[in-house]
């Protein structure tokens, strides 16, 4: 699948979010998304997704069957995990034996008559999880879906992505507490500075590749017109600067 030029803001007249994203997400590769808070990575994952359509570029080569589970579970809903989950493999046209295997996989096999708006933010993870699981999607999109899950579910997550990309399944996972940690092998991306680029194997999060080979850099504020600043703004990135639009 790949992403071309694309950028995203979430009003017309809104401050973009993500700008000139180009890049390629293979099969069977497990890629992490890292940047700072607010940084745009849950917006790179949406779009990933299929649930926002970028505003520039283009999103091509996305394949049919997309798991995705989103930061928060919406428990706002009046059913039972089992209701629930019975929905979603019918939507997805799998047999409801699956959510046997997944609720007790993730360990929540227990909770299955219990309602969303009644479980722990933990629980309401695992079944974020299992929806995202359950018909073994060809992409699958995890948004920190290690955030109040407990030490078990937590340890099983690595061997569970790892077992999809085998599959040759592609899976995109942003990570706050470098649980994947055991997955030595998986690509990595950084959202800053309103863009995203493919950090090299040996490169942390938040140094600038080019500055880690010894190169020096200037930092200028430069104030034009309102009605000019996308202009120069674009000519400046053309040039191969970064930029970053203060107000
Ligand atoms: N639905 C929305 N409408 C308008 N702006 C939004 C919306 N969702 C996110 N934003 C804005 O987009 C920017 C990026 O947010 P996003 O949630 O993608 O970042 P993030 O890197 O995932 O942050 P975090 O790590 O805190 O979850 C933020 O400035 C945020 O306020």
């Amino acid at each position: 699948m790949r992403l071309d030029d694309v950028g995203f803001r979430y009003h017309r007249r809104g401050p973009w979010i993500l700008r000139d994203v180009t890049l390629e997400l293979a099969p069977g590769r497990v890629v992490e998304v890292t940047g700072v808070n607010g940084a745009g990575k849950s917006t790179f994952l949406r779009l990933v997704a299929g649930l926002r359509r970028p505003r520039r570029g283009r999103v091509t080569g996305r394949p049919r069957r997309v798991g995705y589970a989103p930061e928060r579970f919406p428990v706002a809903q009046p059913f039972t995990v089992r209701a629930y989950l019975t929905h979603m493999a019918a939507l997805r046209k799998r047999r409801d034996d699956v959510i046997g295997a997944w609720s007790e996989r993730l360990g929540f096999a227990h909770l299955l008559d219990v309602r969303l708006p009644e479980l722990s933010k933990g629980s309401a993870q695992k079944v974020g999880l299992a929806q995202a699981l359950l018909h073994e999607p060809d992409l699958l999109i995890l948004d920190e879906p290690f955030a109040g899950l407990d030490a078990r579910t937590r340890d099983e997550l690595p061997a569970l992505v790892a077992e999809r990309a085998a599959d040759g399944a592609t899976v995109v996972i942003s990570d706050h507490q470098g649980v994947l940690g055991p997955i030595r092998d998986r690509d990595r991306l950084l959202v800053a500075d309103r863009t995203i680029r493919v950090l090299d194997a040996a490169e942390k999060a938040g140094e600038p590749g080019r500055a880690s080979r010894g190169e020096r850099y200037a930092r200028l504020e430069v104030t034009v017109e309102e009605a000019q600043a996308e202009t120069v703004e674009e000519g400046l990135r053309a040039a191969g600067h970064r930029v970053r639009r203060l107000s």
